[in-house]
Order: structure tokens, then C-alpha cells, then sequence
């Protein structure tokens, strides 16, 4: 199977998390007028757990590439933050009965991060580019958190 990246929009993603850029009006001009603040744009989960953040730094793929499992963290939220002006690339997929259902995929647009909602599939961070660097916020806490689902059909993305 192939399925076409497309350019990620808030709508689009919603059922699978959030973006978040700075686009459109800031909800707050703070800092003596300068600088704006997108307040509170994700929908963070940490059950049984805290909030961490970590440093990220994923080889990068080149499209089009293959992609042979998802994942997903039944405990968490799962938030990538990239940090530098690369776009990468995020697969999702909707739950059907406790496996990945057809799966999506995105294009960032070099300025967007995004927060996976807890218990999201998923693929693994797919950088498109070097540094591969990205903060990600995710839930720190007991238990592995972490549902794998090896793809009997694997599937490519193409650009
Ligand atoms: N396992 C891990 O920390 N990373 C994955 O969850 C991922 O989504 O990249
Ligand atoms: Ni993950």
C-alpha cells in the first residue's frame, strides 16, 4: 500500500493530537509588547505520572519510505517540538478495536511541533532532514508505557 503525506492542518489532525505554531493572532502580547503568547495549545496526559522533557536527536529518512510499525503510549500524551526548521514527517492512525486502523500521514511545514493525544498511534519521530533534533514532552513514570504493532502490511509514503 502507498499513502500520500499531506500538508498537516490543525483540522486535519485534530482527531490525533495538536499543532503547535504561531500562526494566526497570539492569545496574549506579553513581555512589554513584545512578544506573543499562543497559550495553552496542548492537550497534555500524564496519568499515574509527571511531565518530562526530553532531547530527541532521530537519524533522518528520505521520502518515500516504508513503514512497518506503530506504536502508541496507553499512560501519556506524547508532544515533538522540533529544533530547527526542517519539516518532518508523522503517521497516525485511528484505534479500531485495539489496532491501527488506515493510517494518515503529514507533512510539517518546517514550523510546527506536535502533541500526540495519549493512546494515539503512531509512527516513531521521522525527521526529513539533519539535525534530527527535536524537545519532546512526554510522560515520565512507572511502567513501559509503550504499545507496539508490528504491520503485516507494511506500507510507503510518499511525498
Ligand atoms: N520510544 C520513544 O521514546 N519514542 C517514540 O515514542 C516515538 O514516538 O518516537
Ligand atoms: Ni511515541
Amino acid at each position: 500500500m502507498q499513502i500520500k503525506a499531506k500538508p498537516l492542518t490543525p483540522e486535519d489532525f485534530a482527531p490525533f493530537g495538536d499543532v503547535l505554531d504561531a500562526s494566526g493572532a497570539p492569545d496574549k502580547i506579553i513581555n512589554q509588547g513584545l512578544c506573543g503568547r499562543f497559550h495553552d495549545r496542548a492537550r497534555l496526559d500524564f496519568a499515574d505520572g509527571r511531565a518530562g522533557i526530553s532531547i530527541f536527536k532521530a537519524a533522518p529518512r528520505a521520502l518515500p519510505c516504508s513503514c512497518d510499525l506503530l506504536e502508541r503510549h496507553p499512560e501519556g500524551s506524547q508532544a515533538f517540538i522540533p529544533m530547527s526548521a526542517e519539516p518532518f514527517l508523522v503517521i497516525v492512525a485511528p484505534d479500531e478495536g485495539g489496532r491501527p486502523g488506515a493510517p494518515r500521514a503529514f507533512l510539517t511545514n518546517g514550523a510546527q511541533g506536535i502533541n500526540l493525544l495519549r493512546g494515539t498511534w503512531h509512527g516513531v519521530l521521522t525527521p526529513l532532514a539533519e539535525p534530527g533534533l527535536f524537545a519532546v514532552i512526554d510522560r515520565i513514570g512507572p511502567g513501559a508505557n509503550l504499545e507496539e504493532y508490528p504491520l503485516a502490511a507494511p506500507f510507503s509514503v510518499l511525498a
